[in-house]
């Protein structure tokens, strides 16, 4: 998506708003709209991620059907959101009694529902009230929508990704291409340190994060950064890393209590869901980074890496590719962490 997404929403928006449309312009909007039918569903939207994800999504050529789901504030949001003249249907529904409405039929649900962190927590510190929200929508995706792809924000997705993928066991839905750990946020940031600090151009900037999705789980390998940059130090890698590690923190403790970052997620669950549906509507080659059950290291049954997207969700997840001393270095420090953070996740699944 990216920068297509939005040209893709603006020029869907001038084609609707052009009164004289062309034979040229009424054959390419008929193109628009004979795209697959999709439904994607938001779970949380009406919070600090959700408000916007929902907007965003709006604006995607690729959905038919928005379906905004949250415990309380979703008539409202869906209200706003569905003035908007694109393609999607946008439909708000509240509470348990609606849960089963708003996951029927979807193609996609995202899932940013849960506590954010205040300054001084860890994504850990989320778990015991955000492994009861995430156990309890993933059993009802597997009743409603057992089909959909699943996009896992809520934290700590080292943790919450094995509850999903327990829940789907035992309601004997579980498909491992079907679930993802949303890490692109941490791929966003890469890319934006790494450009500003190495000057090539930010929209050129690719750097695959791989690992987990907290502290030093969060691995960005730099050394297969592009476009490839001469003039780092050991010293940038090294600062370029940390900051990576702790983007996260730094929007926590610069709103100071008014929770984590918002904005820039929904931006990188947007790419992440596009990406998706792309995916799934047959476009080739569509990569992006993201914590899925994986063989690539030994031991961590679920790791993020680049992953291929095809019709089915994961079509094949990448290997690591060459890695640098630092990186190696920095691979064998998160993998006690990642392994224990995976095993709480499997264990409050099946023993709650
Ligand atoms: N993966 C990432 O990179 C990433 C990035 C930022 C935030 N996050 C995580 O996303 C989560 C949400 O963050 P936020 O800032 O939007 O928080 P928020 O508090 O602003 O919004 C969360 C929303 O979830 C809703 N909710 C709670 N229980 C629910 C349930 N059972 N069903 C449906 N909705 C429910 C709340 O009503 C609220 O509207 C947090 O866990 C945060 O740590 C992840
Ligand atoms: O840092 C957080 O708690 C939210 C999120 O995981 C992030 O990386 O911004």
């Amino acid at each position: 998506m990216k920068a297509s997404l939005f040209r893709s929403a603006e020029a869907a928006l001038r084609r609707v708003s052009s009164p004289s449309a062309s034979s040229h312009l009424l054959r390419r909007s008929y193109c628009v709209e004979s795209k697959p039918e999709r439904k994607v569903a938001v779970l949380g939207a009406a919070g600090g991620i959700g408000q916007p994800l929902a907007l965003l999504m709006k604006l995607n050529p690729l959905v038919s059907s928005l379906s905004l789901y949250d415990i309380a504030g979703t008539p409202g949001v869906a209200a706003d959101v569905s003035h908007i003249n694109t393609r999607s249907q946008v439909a708000g529904y509240m509470g348990d009694d609606q849960l089963g409405q708003a996951l029927e039929g979807a193609d996609l649900v995202i899932i940013p529902a849960g506590v954010p962190r205040k300054p001084g927590m860890t994504r850990d510190d989320l778990f015991n009230i955000n492994a009861g929200i995430v156990k309890s929508l993933c059993t009802a995706i597997a009743k409603y929508c057992p089909n959909a792809l699943v996009n896992m924000i809520s934290n700590p997705v080292n943790s919450t990704v094995p509850i999903a993928a327990e829940v789907f066991k035992k309601a004997g839905t579980y498909d491992e291409k079907k679930l993802f750990g949303v890490t692109t946020l941490d791929v966003v940031r890469a890319k934006t340190f790494y450009a500003g600090k190495a000057k090539v151009p930010v929209a050129e900037a690719n750097v695959p994060v791989v690992g987990g999705h907290a502290g030093i789980t969060i691995l960005p390998l730099f050394s297969q950064a592009t476009p490839k940059s001469n003039n780092l130090s050991d010293e940038d890698i090294v600062a370029l890393t940390k900051r990576t590690q702790d983007g996260g923190t730094e929007v926590v403790e610069a709103k100071a209590g008014k929770g984590s970052a918002t904005l820039s997620m929904a931006y990188a669950g947007a790419v992440f869901a596009d990406a998706c549906l792309k995916g799934l509507n047959g476009v080739p080659d569509v990569v992006e980074c993201s914590f899925v059950q994986s063989t690539i290291v030994p031991d961590l049954p679920y790791f993020a890496s680049k992953v291929k997207l095809g019709k089915n969700g994961v079509e094949e997840v990448l290997g690591l590719g060459p890695l640098s001393d630092y990186e190696k270095q920095g691979l064998e420090s998160l993998k006690h962490e990642l392994k224990a953070s995976i095993e709480k996740g499997i264990k409050f699944a099946t023993q709650s």
